[in-house]
């Protein structure tokens, strides 16, 4: 035992414009883990460089790099559980993340050249210019297969890929209230493979085969209970 905290760090990776600021304010929002977002530890240089629409280099980003991993260890050493946004764009790079805290884990925003750059278009950025998106994907080198991490195709609405990455990271959801009881409802111990007709405000809202419902409850009202099948002929 060496008495550290475990915690967790998760770094939500990719190119610019690949979503990472959305996706992880929303793991944070849904788990309550720490957040960071890696644009705001650029010294004003880097700013100045990307502002101009000249890409980093390696020099440019080993300070900024470093930076965020001690931000990591510092809460690890709080005993905090963090999600970082960070281009990450080269296993070099994320080589240096991992030296900050245990447990650091990459999640790639990955999806089409084009896809990103339409998303680019329609925002506004402090200091990012669109136009180096061409150098952040020519230097991306995907998770290589001894990574620690995961890839998360781009194209889906925030919300699922929020949904995706806590579901597949395994991430504790604190406090979830209990969902509302659905409007309309099956009783557990309904016998039915499926419903003949359930007529609501005179309207028929299913037709299928019954073998036996026992009851179909519409807001709160018991609106059908059959043990056999209906009679259908007079049905218009
Ligand atoms: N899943 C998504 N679907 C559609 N638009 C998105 C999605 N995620 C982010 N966006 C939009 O795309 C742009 C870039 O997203 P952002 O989170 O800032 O990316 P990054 O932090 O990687 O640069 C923003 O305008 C954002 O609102
Ligand atoms: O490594 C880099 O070249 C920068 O970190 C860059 O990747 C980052 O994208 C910018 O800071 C803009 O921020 P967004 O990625 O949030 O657009």
């Amino acid at each position: 035992m060496t008495g550290e905290p475990s915690t967790r760090h998760i770094v939500v990776m990719g190119v610019s414009g690949a979503g990472k600021t959305t996706v992880a304010r929303g793991i944070a929002a849904r788990t309550g883990l720490a957040f960071a977002e890696a644009d705001e530890f650029h010294s004003e240089a880097n700013v100045a460089r990307m502002r101009a629409g000249i890409p980093l280099d390696d020099d440019d980003r080993w300070p900024w790099l470093q930076a965020l991993a001690d931000w990591m260890t510092a809460r690890h050493r709080e005993g905090v559980s963090t999600v970082l946004t960070c281009s990450a764009l080269k296993r070099s790079y994320r080589d240096l993340l991992r030296q900050g805290p245990p447990g650091v884990f990459f999640v790639h925003l990955h999806g089409p050249t084009e896809v990103i750059r339409e998303r680019m278009s329609v925002r506004t950025h402090e200091y990012m210019p669109p136009s180096l998106l061409n150098s952040q994907t020519a230097t991306l080198e995907p998770l290589w297969p001894d990574e620690p991490g995961i890839v998360i195709d781009l194209r889906s609405t925030s919300e699922a890929l929020v949904d995706e990455a806590v579901r597949r990271l395994g991430l504790p959801v604190p406090d979830e209230s209990p969902a509302a009881p659905a409007a309309t409802e099956v009783p557990a111990d309904a016998e039915a493979v499926a419903v003949t007709e359930v007529v609501v405000d005179a309207e028929v809202v299913a037709v299928t085969e019954v073998v036996a419902v026992t009851e179909v409850v519409v807001d709160a009202e018991v609106v059908a209970v059959a043990e056999e099948r209906p009679d259908l002929s007079g049905r218009a």
